[in-house]
């Protein structure tokens, strides 16, 4: 029996869990919109650009832990979307990009198409976003488009990076085989014997330790052992810390967990456990110049385990195909508890007193800010923090057990809170996010907003509108880093339109900012709040990280 190859990719992705995507048109798309939107089971969300749509899609994924979906038109649509898939590359995301293409007689016919660089070449797309993904194809054979489509789901899925589909327009509805039946697995297994063998060397080192730890690191997500490290940290007792880019994947109300690990701009207490332990297993750590804060972090390779994705790195000795999940979920079993480093951690640990509110008048800080949205939090709640002073300030919340936390801390591309808060509310229903989003990234791509009303999504948006560039302004300040105001309430209105429901307000002061979350909070559709602060209020964490990354950014050219 038979199908299309557009409503062929529609099956595949509606197997695989999907109810969304997202799209921009153009004329190398419609027919493959067309075929998409035959399939009622797959709703498709309208961007305003394909920049957006790519990061609502890293969104979606976010929400909901599998794979999201963009259908975009060539060249003009695709190259702007690739920011948003090297992102997702970046974080570990299997978002499908999707492009209509050129037809298939264009280029043997030497035909010069729009859109196109004119140049008889029409592969370049696919060549730039194998740049940026795990797999790229161009579907011109309706016989091979089964074959090719599956392929690159199943590496989506297994490597969680982005792939690229390239379908030329007069094939997105051409007729081939109805999809087979068939599985579409996740990661392959361990090598027993090297596992075995990680897992023994991981329990006599550890074993040996007075006060060992235990640090979350980012790719616990992406690579599905989350519920692993949560074992493993039940039987074990240490003291837990987890990465500021995996805040979140461990559930902040453990009794043993001591908060973020950032070198000196981590949660009091937590970096110097970590950094006076004698041996620390960090599970799935990335070790950027971001997330040790300019390698300000006291990390000692000599006292560091790091739990891989695919293998397990001991100080002088590394087992390849070892698999985290499995590897955590060994030892876990084989671990005897030890609650040396948590001894050690409550000795010193501090008791951050709660904020006195100021009187209604007092002007806002960001210290009284986030005092209010950390009341708001639920164990339902998502906060979704945008690149700049948003990451510090929301590190800080005290996450209730349940709620989520994302940040793009590897890729870091200011703008995709606004796409990656729509992709999530999609993705999300059941919760109601919170973005932090600084003014400056909101300028990038603001116009957004109008997709989060048009299709009646609820989040609360904290426009923190300090003038400017000020994660920027701590690492290097210059004239570049001062912005225009806009009125970004009024802005709402202008999305609005004549029939949005986008509620929103300004607050410079305490008591305006309780008043403004009362009705945001009581209001039933997405809200916007420009909280209004000065310029050089920023939390003191950036200030300390900012001077760390602008020196390790100095380092003088070493010439031989
Ligand atoms: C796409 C992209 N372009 C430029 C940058 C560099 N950058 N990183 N952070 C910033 C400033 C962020 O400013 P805001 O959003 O206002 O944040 P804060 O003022 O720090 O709260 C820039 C300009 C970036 N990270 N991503
Ligand atoms: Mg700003």
């Amino acid at each position: 029996n038979s199908t299309t190859v557009g409503s062929y990719l529609a099956s595949r992705l509606e197997e695989i869990g999907m109810k969304h995507y997202f799209a921009v048109p153009g004329d190398y798309n419609l027919v493959l919109l067309d075929k998409l939107l035959e399939n009622k089971n797959l709703e498709m969300i309208s961007c305003c650009n394909e920049l957006n749509a790519g990061y609502a899609a890293d969104g979606y994924c976010r929400a909901t832990g599998g794979a999201s979906a963009v259908f975009v038109t060539f060249s003009v649509g695709g190259l702007s979307l690739l920011n948003a898939v090297a992102g997702a590359y970046a974080e570990d995301l299997p978002l499908i990009a999707v492009s209509g293409g050129p037809n298939t007689n264009s280029e043997a016919e030497f035909e010069m198409l729009h859109h196109t660089l004119g140049l008889l070449d029409y592969d370049y797309q696919r060549d730039i976003f194998s740049k940026v993904t795990a797999e790229a194809v161009t579907i011109h054979d309706p016989r091979e488009a089964p074959t090719q489509i599956d392929h690159a789901i199943q590496t989506a899925l297994r490597f969680r990076k982005p792939v690229y589909i390239e379908i030329a327009c007069n094939i997105a509805d051409a007729v081939t085989s109805a999809p087979n039946v068939r599985s579409f697995g996740g990661p392959t297994a361990s090598d027993p014997l090297s596992l075995n063998a990680a897992v023994d060397r991981a329990v006599e080192l550890l074993s040996a330790a007075s006060k060992p730890v235990l640090v979350a690191g980012v790719k616990l997500r992406s690579f599905g052992a989350e519920a692993n490290f949560q074992k493993l940290a039940d039987a074990c007792g240490y003291a837990i810390a987890s990465m500021p880019n995996a805040k979140g994947f461990f559930n902040e109300q453990h009794s043993h967990y001591m908060g973020i690990y950032w070198g000196p701009v981590g949660t009091p207490g937590c970096g110097e456990i970590v950094d006076s332990s004698d041996l620390c297993l960090f599970a799935g750590g990335t070790f950027t110049d971001y997330t040790t804060t300019g390698h300000a972090a006291l990390i000692n390779p000599s006292k560091v385990i790091q739990a891989r994705p695919n293998s397990v790195v001991f100080p002088n000795q590394t087992f390849s195909n070892v698999k985290l999940t499995e590897f955590l979920e060994m030892l876990a079993k084989k671990l005897k508890p030890n609650d040396g480093s948590m001894i050690a951690y409550n000795r010193i640990k501090e008791e951050i007193a709660p904020l006195r509110p100021g009187t209604p008048e007092t002007e806002l800080s960001t210290r009284q800010l986030f005092s209010r949205i950390q009341q708001m939090l639920g164990p339902d709640s998502a906060v979704i923090a945008e690149t700049g002073d948003s990451w510090f300030n929301g590190m800080q919340l005290d996450l209730p057990e349940g709620a989520r936390f994302e940040v793009q801390m590897q890729y870091g591309s200011i703008g995709w809170s606004v796409g990656a808060t729509l992709g999530f509310c999609v993705g999300a229903p059941d919760r109601r996010p919170i973005a932090l989003i600084g003014d400056g990234s909101f300028q990038l791509t603001a116009q957004e907003v109008s997709t989060i009303i048009r299709y009646g999504l609820k989040p609360i948006i904290f426009l923190i509108n300090n003038g400017g560039y000020t994660i920027e302004v701590e690492i290097h300040d210059g004239p570049y880093n001062t912005i225009k105001n806009w009125n970004y309430a009024e802005l709402v209105h202008v999305f609005n339109a004549e029939d949005g429901n986008g509620f929103s307000c300004k607050a410079r002061t305490e008591g305006e900012l309780d008043e403004a979350i009362k009705q945001a909070t009581a209001h039933d559709g997405p809200a916007l709040i420009d909280v209004l602060i000065h310029r050089d209020d920023c939390s003191k964490n950036l200030l300390v990280w900012g001077g760390h990354v602008a020196k390790n950014n100095g380092r003088p050219p070493r010439f031989h």
